[in-house]
């Protein structure tokens, strides 16, 4: 029986990524606004599930430049729908709270347009379409250059005394 040395079957980190914002865009610190809970999609900036990056834009409107790594994957190669949906749900979430809305997810519909490949660049815009009493709604989708991999309508509800 040949030796096995402890670092066999261990995957590999992948190498970094630019996730740099388009000119005008300015980082934005998520921690600051909503807490160090968001980790799911966030918490490992250098590991080989999701690297994400938010912006603004000089309208304030919220971007997030991100990489699906190798540990995103459903079909063979191809993102898993969840794992576009876990980056839709804090991505539009997250848009309102940068709006002033705190708020948590009620109801998130996502259209899934194009398979994605694994350890690609990708971005998510956002808008805040409409805000009636407790009900913000947030659009957005998910793409790179002309291709569409994903949109996503987010209705977020309020939270009382927040
Ligand atoms: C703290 C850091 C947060 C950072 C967030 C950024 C990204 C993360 C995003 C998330 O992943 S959040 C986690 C996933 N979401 C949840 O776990 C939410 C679970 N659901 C709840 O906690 C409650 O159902 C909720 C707070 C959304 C609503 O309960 P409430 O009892 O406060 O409200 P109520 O049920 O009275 O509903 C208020 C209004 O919203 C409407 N509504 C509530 N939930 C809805 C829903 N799911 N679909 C459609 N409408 C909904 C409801 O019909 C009503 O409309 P009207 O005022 O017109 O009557």
């Amino acid at each position: 029986m040949s030796e096995t040395s402890p670092q066999q079957g261990a995957e590999s980190i992948c190498p970094p990524v630019d996730l740099s914002g388009d000119a005008g865009w300015v980082p934005f610190d998520a921690p600051s606004l909503v807490g160090e809970s968001l980790r799911f999609v966030s918490g490992e900036p250098d590991g080989n599930r999701f690297r994400v990056r938010y912006y603004r834009d000089s309208e304030q409107h919220l971007h997030a430049r991100i990489w699906f790594g190798p540990e995103t994957e459903g079909p063979p190669g191809h993102a898993h729908g969840g794992a576009v949906s876990a980056v839709m749900d804090e991505a539009l979430g997250l848009a309102a709270w940068a709006a002033g809305y705190p708020i948590v997810v009620g109801n998130l519909n996502i259209s899934f347009r194009t398979m994605l490949p694994l350890q690609k660049v990708v971005t998510v815009e956002s808008r805040v379409v409409s805000a009636q009493g407790r009900k913000v709604m947030v659009h957005g989708r998910l793409f790179c250059g002309d291709a569409v991999y994903a949109e996503g309508e987010c209705l977020c509800i309020t939270l009382p005394g927040r």
